[in-house]
Order: structure tokens, then C-alpha cells, then sequence
């Protein structure tokens, strides 16, 4: 018996491709890309999101300079070539790389652009290889690691299962590197704080860069859009022959039978806040239906500049997170009316404009 999935995410870590941090090798990927093969002789169509351009470009710099955010920049830039190449050249089919940034995808028409190339290329039999385009990040723009970006591919290519390849069998209850007694948990069907409390982060020095927490967010953020998530060792053959058996060799994290829609998945888990819309702490309308809006005289005070279209957080002034939500209103002119001492004018005004928040894009955060 296989698993039955239409599509998949499979995410591959940088230990996997470049060991040594010299340039690429295909030791390890020749396994994670027969099982590529194998899926996508199946009808299961694939996606890769392939880290591994910083650790297979450091070798063109010299240590010294290797700290330095631009020469990492240019490690990345280096490296990425080389690791395309590498993954085409295991394949007979064609492939294709996607670059992106946080930017990308927090941005809903970018974010749809994404997904309709993805869907394009997969109908095409091209093989889509996304990873982080870090030549162009700043701390603003970046995702900052790969399991995060797996997890936000996979919802925006409406998978059915991510795949997080990486050097250890899959979640531990603790770092399996620092303790002999560490036991592998092979079921996670709920993640909370304890699941979070067992994740270290990566080997000091190591090629990798998230550790397990990433792979837990990356986790957290795919089960609540339906996608069923696996952590396996991608060092080994016997991880994918067990996957297309139908079996789980590593940790499976189960996918929600009740997913988000997309577009609220979207607002919650990949769009960022531009703004804060702060409200009073014994504020207790819902927000999500029409006759429960948010009204100007709710609002205390209004933070960060953000546009018609934006996604903003409400929250209350004890600093309890409320919603996200679309923003009907720019900063601008929601600064002008929460600020106005003429309450007539200011329910005129909203009354003309409409409500502040939309009650279709909105993401409720108390319930999670
Ligand atoms: N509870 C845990 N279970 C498994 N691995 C853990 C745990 N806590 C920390 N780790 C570390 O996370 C590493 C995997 O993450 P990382 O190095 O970022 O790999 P990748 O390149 O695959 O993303 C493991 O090698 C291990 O050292
Ligand atoms: N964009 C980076 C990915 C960094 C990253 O997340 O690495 P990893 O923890 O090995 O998945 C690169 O290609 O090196």
C-alpha cells in the first residue's frame, strides 16, 4: 500500500547536498531523486525546495571573510548554480528554479502569481526547485530558513504531504546529538509547547541552519492547512523505499481532518502584519461577523504605516492577539479617524467607506 497523494513537498536540508561544505555532491541525492522518479511515475507530482546554495558556494571564500552578511550573499549566489545543476543532472526531465523571498509571498498577488507558476510548471512535467533568493534578503524581506519556506510552498501548491529530509531519523524528545537516551517520536498529532520545549536548534558550526524548531513551525504551519508532515533521514535509501511503501520512517505529524481555507492560511501563517490596530482590554466583539465590526471610537491607537490591502493585527492594549485581518483603510487615514473628536463625523465617515477590517479576510488568533 502507498500513500495516496496527488502532490508533494519535499524539502531538503543542506547537510544533504553539500556534506562538506564543498561544492555539491550527489552521494546523498541520488536516493531523495529516485524517489522523485518513483512518485511521479505514481501520478504524485513534486515539488523540491532545496537548501544548500550558502554551504555549496563556501568554498570559493576564504573563512576569514565567511561572517560577513555579503560575502554570504555571494556564497549563496555562488553555491545556487552549482546546486541546480547538480539536482538537474540526476534527472531526464526538465526542471525549473524558483527564487523568492518573505516579500514574495506575504504579498497576495505575488502569492497567487507563485502558486500559478507552480501549477503551471507541474502540468507541465517540469520539476519546480524553490529555494530562498538570499542575494536579495534583508531581516525584513527573508523567510531565514528553508523548513518555514517548505512549509509556505506547501500550502501555496496545495499539497497533500511535506517531506523535510534531514541528517537525523526525524523528531527526538530531546537534541539526539547531545543525549545517548533520546527516544524518536514517530506520532505527533498535536503541537504544543511540550513539542516545541524537546527542539534544539542546529549543530553550532554545522552545515544546517534551523535545528529542529523550524521543522516544528514548518510542522505547525502545514497540519493546520491539511497537509500531512513527515521529518525522515534523508542520509538513507531505506527512508524513501519505506515512504512509497506507505509507511512512516520517521515523525509523522498529522494533518488537520478540519483545514484553514487557504486564504485565511495565508493571513495566519505566511502574510505579515504591516501594522497594529490596538483596541481596548475588555473589547469583545467577535470581528468575524458583519454585525460585530470594529469601529473607529474602539480604537486606541493605531501603529505602523500600512496600505488598502494590508494585513494588520488587532490586538488589545494588555497585548492580547485578536485577529489579522485585511485592512480596508491605509494607516493614514485610520490615524485621521480614530484620532477625531466629531464622533458624528466619524460614523458618517466610516458609514461612506465601509467597515475597517474585512470580515472575509480574517484570521482569528484567539482561537489557536
Ligand atoms: N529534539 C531533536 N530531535 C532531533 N534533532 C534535533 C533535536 N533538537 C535539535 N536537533 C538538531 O537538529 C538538527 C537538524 O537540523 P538542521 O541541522 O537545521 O538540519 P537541516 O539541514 O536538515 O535543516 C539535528 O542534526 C540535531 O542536531
Ligand atoms: N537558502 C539557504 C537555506 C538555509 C537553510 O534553511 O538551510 P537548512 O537548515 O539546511 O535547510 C541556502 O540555500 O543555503
Amino acid at each position: 500500500m502507498s500513500y495516496n497523494w496527488k502532490r508533494v513537498v519535499v524539502k531538503v536540508g543542506s547537510a544533504l547536498i553539500s556534506p562538506n561544505k564543498i561544492g555539491c555532491s550527489s552521494h546523498y541525492l541520488l536516493s531523495i531523486a529516485q524517489f522523485i522518479v518513483k512518485c511521479r511515475a505514481m501520478g504524485t507530482q513534486v515539488v523540491l525546495v532545496s537548501s544548500g546554495s550558502v554551504a555549496a558556494g563556501a568554498h570559493q571564500f576564504s573563512d576569514h571573510e565567511k561572517s560577513e552578511i555579503a560575502v554570504k550573499k555571494a556564497m549563496a549566489a555562488a553555491g545556487q548554480t552549482e546546486m541546480i545543476a547538480t539536482w538537474d543532472r540526476l534527472f531526464d526531465f526538465p526542471s525549473a528554479q524558483i527564487l523568492l523571498t518573505h516579500a514574495d509571498l506575504r504579498d497576495r498577488e505575488r502569492y497567487i502569481s507563485i502558486r500559478e507558476t507552480i501549477f503551471s510548471l507541474l502540468e507541465h512535467e517540469i520539476l519546480p526547485i524553490i529555494n530562498e533568493n538570499d542575494t536579495v534578503t534583508t531581516d525584513k524581506l527573508k523567510v531565514g530558513d528553508n523548513d518555514n519556506l517548505s512549509a509556505m510552498v506547501a500550502a501555496a501548491a496545495d499539497a497533500d504531504a511535506l517531506i523535510i529530509c534531514s541528517d537525523v531519523d526525524g523528531l527526538y524528545d530531546k537534541n539526539p546529538n547531545e543525549h545517548d537516551d533520546a527516544k524518536l517520536l514517530s506520532w505527533v498529532d498535536n503541537i504544543d509547547q511540550s513539542i516545541y520545549d524537546m527542539a534544539g536548534g542546529a549543530v553550532a558550526g554545522g552545515v544546517g541552519t534551523g535545528g529542529m524548531r523550524t521543522k516544528i513551525e514548518a510542522a505547525e504551519k502545514a497540519v493546520s492547512h491539511g497537509i500531512d508532515t513527515f521529518i525522515v533521514n534523508g542520509f538513507t535509501e531505506t527512508t524513501f523505499n519505506l515512504l512509497l511503501d506507505g509507511k512512516n520512517p520517521g515523525t509523522h505529524f498529522q494533518a488537520h481532518d478540519k483545514p484553514m481555507k487557504e486564504n485565511i492560511h495565508w493571513m495566519r501563517h505566511t502574510s505579515n502584519a504591516q501594522g497594529e490596530v490596538i483596541v481596548e482590554s475588555d473589547f469583545a466583539a467577535s470581528l468575524e461577523s458583519e454585525a460585530e465590526q470594529l469601529t473607529s471610537s474602539e480604537i486606541i491607537d493605531v501603529k505602523g504605516e500600512f496600505s488598502v490591502g494590508d494585513t494588520i493585527l488587532v490586538r488589545k492594549d494588555d497585548g492580547t492577539k485578536l485577529v489579522k485581518a485585511r485592512s480596508n483603510y491605509s494607516s493614514c487615514l485610520l490615524n485621521f479617524i480614530a484620532k477625531q473628536d466629531n464622533e458624528e463625523f466619524a460614523q458618517e465617515f466610516e458609514k461612506k467607506t465601509g467597515p475597517i477590517i474585512s470580515n472575509k479576510h480574517i484570521a482569528n488568533l484567539e482561537k489557536e
